[in-house]
């Protein structure tokens, strides 16, 4: 049996600006306040421009809901105009920086390397990188799901030493199953996560891998979570459309409820 503590992650994308994001954690609270969800992780991952606004409200109210960033530039300061820096989102006191996510690689050509770097510049930082990996649709269809992900992992993770490796979270995101209903099955997301922590147990031995939280992510939603969460090598989802609606995302984290 696991220990590792089971992460419920909402990615809210290009969605809810800063008072919406101060009424939305709210409601987050309210729905998370009244029962024991210690068991469980919760973090929140708004648009940069919210972050200050959800800083405010965790550290006033002392809620356990953690926050991040979606993205967070490989340098940490400089003329990089339009980035978002590390030590900037440390000072926020955010806990994760999401690297890598399909949208970033596919709308912005962010490459391994790329995001390896990011990957370094969050450690570096003090910050927990959420290292997004996934096959695309074609790949699914030629059976190359496996290989694909697992060279995503190796290149985000090059040159990263064990010690930070074991805390690092990965999210399996098969692309095909973002915001399109498609969800992977459970033995498809168990196939690919497990496959990930062997690479894991290969690059750092079995104990780091054991450590590690590995994320499955696309379509997620209150009725489907626990079939996922069953699963020996998931633990925990990083939540995109669903976490946008308070109570879909409340249920999501109480999975163990249904
Ligand atoms: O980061 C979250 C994923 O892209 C999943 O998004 P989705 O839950 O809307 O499919």
């Amino acid at each position: 049996m696991s220990d590792r503590k089971p992460l419920m992650a909402g990615n809210w994308k290009m969605n809810l600006n800063h008072l919406e994001a101060i009424a939305h954690v709210q409601k987050l609270a309210f729905g998370l306040a009244d029962k024991d969800y210690e068991a469980v992780e919760v973090a929140v991952l708004p648009p940069f421009v919210d972050l200050r606004s959800v800083q405010t409200l965790v550290d006033g109210d002392k809620l356990k809901i953690k926050y991040g960033a979606q993205d967070i530039s490989a340098h940490d300061s400089g003329a990089y105009t339009g980035e978002i820096s590390g030590p900037m989102l440390a000072k926020l006191k955010c806990t994760y920086a999401v690297v890598g996510h399909s949208e970033r690689r596919q709308y912005h050509d962010e490459t391994d390397e790329l995001c390896n770097a990011k990957v370094k510049a969050a450690f570096r930082n003090d910050l927990t990188p959420i290292l997004c990996v996934g096959e695309g649709l074609d790949v699914r269809k030629a059976g190359n799901q496996v290989a694909h992900t697992l060279a995503q992992v190796d290149g985000g993770l090059k040159d990263v030493p064990a010690e930070q490796a074991e805390t690092v979270v990965i999210a399996y995101e098969p692309v095909w199953a973002i915001g399109t209903g498609e969800v992977a099955t459970p033995e498809d997301a168990q196939e690919v996560c497990g496959a990930i922590r062997g690479r894991l147990a290969e690059l750092y031995g079995q104990e780091v891998a054991d450590k590690v939280r590995i994320q499955y992510g696309g379509s997620v939603k209150s009725g489907n979570v626990a079939a996922i969460m069953a699963q020996p090598d998931v633990d925990g989802a990083l939540i995109g459309g669903a976490s946008l609606d308070a109570d879909e995302f409340v249920k999501i984290v109480r999975f163990r409820d249904q």
